[in-house]
């Protein structure tokens, strides 16, 4: 082994212990807790406005507690996909050059290696403005994963990403997981993605409601309170069919697809 290498080491990349947050008299996390390693994906899981990007936040160290402490793993090297870009149409720039940007000491072949990673290397020359969602999805991967990060954070990698593409997204996280034995937190709505395709999960709601295995957390009373209703298997009746341009039928017997089954994009 050389010098320069960090010595290998089962310790956490990063833990949190009894994190709060007070802005403005209001509590946005309060006493939350948690343990990330190599190797791990985590998700966290909660409604809208829980508090899931602002644990990132903290994680990343972008803010700071107003209780509690975070440490990392000194030298850690972290890759973070935002939860939103705002792309100025008025600034042409290539996939390849965005990758980059702002990330000193990634060479050009680097950059393909990226793109080749999350299977976008025909995007290297496309202009950032014109990728569909799920493209710019991809190219927010490769920008994460670029400098071979210890600890990824993704928020929400599957934002515009349609149902099909969302299980390519997650078996991508997973490959990258391998590859670069990295640790993996993400924030996710896609709970049937979660529950098959990540090891712990953190359900919050400014605490944490539960936590633990996918298996375990999904029979939490906790989480069936939050998510129940969107969990209920999805099925309806119709009185009526369309053709493929959406017009009605006369003849219901057209309709075939199965409306019984349960669609993760139904929730
Ligand atoms: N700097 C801030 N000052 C005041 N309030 C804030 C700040 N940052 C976030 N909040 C509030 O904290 C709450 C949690 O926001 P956050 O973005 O973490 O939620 P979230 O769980 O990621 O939601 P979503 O699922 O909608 O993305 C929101 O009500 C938000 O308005």
């Amino acid at each position: 082994m050389s010098h320069s290498e960090p010595p290998v080491t089962d310790a956490p990349l990063v833990t949190a212990k009894n994190l709060s947050l007070e802005i403005g008299g209001r509590t946005l996390l309060h006493d939350i807790s948690l343990e990330l390693r190599a190797r791990q994906i985590v998700t966290v899981i909660g409604p809208n406005g829980a508090g899931k990007t602002t644990l990132l936040r903290l994680l990343l160290g972008l803010s700071r507690p107003t209780a509690g402490s975070i440490h990392r793993r000194p030298g850690l090297r972290l890759g973070y996909m935002p939860q939103r870009m705002q792309v100025d149409a008025s600034m042409p720039m290539s996939v390849a050059r965005f990758l980059q940007l702002g990330q000193p000491g990634i060479t050009r072949a680097e950059a393909d290696t990226a793109l080749a990673r999350v299977r976008a290397q025909k995007l290297r020359n496309a202009s950032l403005a014109d990728l569909s969602g799920g493209e710019m999805q991809r190219v927010l991967l490769a920008r994460a994963a670029s400098r071979k990060p210890e600890l990824m954070v993704l928020d929400e990698p599957t934002q515009g990403v349609d149902v099909s593409g969302q299980g390519e997204v997650y078996q991508l996280i997973a490959a990258l997981r391998d590859e670069l034995g990295c640790g993996v937190l993400l924030v996710s709505h896609d709970l049937h993605m979660v529950m098959a395709a990540t090891d712990q999960v953190l359900c919050i709601n400014q605490h944490i409601c539960c936590h633990g295995h996918p298996e375990q957390v999904s029979r939490d009373p906790a989480y069936l309170e939050l998510f129940g209703d969107k969990l209920a298997p999805y099925s309806h009746q119709h009185n009526h069919a369309h053709d493929l341009s959406g017009d009605v039928l006369e003849d219901h017997s057209r309709c075939n697809h199965d409306h019984s089954r349960r669609e993760p994009g139904h929730e």
